[in-house]
């Protein structure tokens, strides 16, 4: 496997949003990862957190009537009028964020921030929070929430909303990624969108190097984080959640997700 390229990007041709990694200066492949890492460490927190509680079954019930005049689980319910309200004070503006519910979402109440546009304009139309949340809530959890209802749904579904805004956010950050490769390498990725090729762009885009890394990271970073902290002891190997989950998150669903991002904008990048 070649070694990932490096953006020749000028730093003043395009300058990203004050994104994750709280630059705003660059806009490279080198300052897409930073931000990429960055976000890890909020993933692995939100986890950590959703762990405290055990599985609460009952949240994710589709087909409870608990909240009248709304059909779908409570989760939905919660995930959506706290979108209404996020999106009041101008959470949408900012091109990293996607709603898990854009339907009827209302408009800022606020001005829009000036947020620098470094995307192609096909991104707006790319949303795959579906695939994040039935991954989140059928895959995800069961293996790491405990069985059990302790009752404590609405802090349960405060921590969902965090941990899926998070996934969301970190996988959507794909758009970027892609941009910046397409940036860097249009002589190569032209012929393949052209070409409507997404195994090509699926190749072209990845690098499993990287990959392995990303994976042996999360891993210890949840094992620093999420250990079990006593006076006594050097460490121990008690964890909040196993850390193995953490690898296997990001190598069966939040790098998968990302790449199809990628690829699904690159189709578009040429439109
Ligand atoms: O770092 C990159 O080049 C990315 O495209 C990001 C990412 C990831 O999701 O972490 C995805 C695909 C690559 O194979 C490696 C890593």
């Amino acid at each position: 496997m070649a070694s990932p390229p490096s953006s020749t990007v000028k730093p003043d041709s395009a300058r990203l949003q004050n994104g994750a990694s709280g630059s705003a200066e660059r806009f490279n492949l080198d300052s897409v990862r930073e931000s990429l890492i960055r976000q890890e460490d909020t993933i692995v927190f939100s986890l950590i957190e959703r762990a405290k509680f055990p599985r609460n079954l009952k949240v994710y019930d589709e087909s409870s009537r608990e909240i009248p005049g709304f059909s779908g689980s409570l989760l939905q319910f919660f995930v959506e009028e706290a979108e209404i309200l996020q999106s009041k004070v101008g959470r949408y503006y900012n091109p990293e964020e996607h709603p898990f519910f854009p339907e009827n979402l209302p408009l800022s109440l606020l001005p829009p921030y000036n947020y620098e546009q470094v995307l192609h304009p096909a991104a707006a139309s790319i949303n795959i929070n579906k695939k994040i949340w039935n991954m989140y809530v059928y895959d995800l959890l069961p293996l790491f929430a405990a069985k059990g209802d302790d009752g404590n749904y609405a802090s349960t579904m405060s921590s969902d909303l965090t941990c899926l805004q998070a996934l969301s956010r970190r996988i959507h950050y794909g758009l970027f990624v892609a941009e910046v490769k397409y940036r860097d390498a249009p002589q190569d990725y032209g012929p393949a969108i052209r070409a409507q090729d997404r195994d090509a762009l699926m190749k072209l885009l990845t690098f499993e190097s990287v990959e392995e890394m990303v994976k042996r990271r999360v891993e210890k970073k949840a094992s620093v984080f999420g250990q079990e902290v006593g006076l006594n002891d050097s460490g121990s190997d008690k964890y909040k959640i196993d850390p193995s989950v953490f690898s296997h998150l990001y190598g069966e669903w939040v790098m998968p997700l990302t790449k199809l991002v990628q690829v699904e904008y690159l189709l578009r990048r040429l439109d």
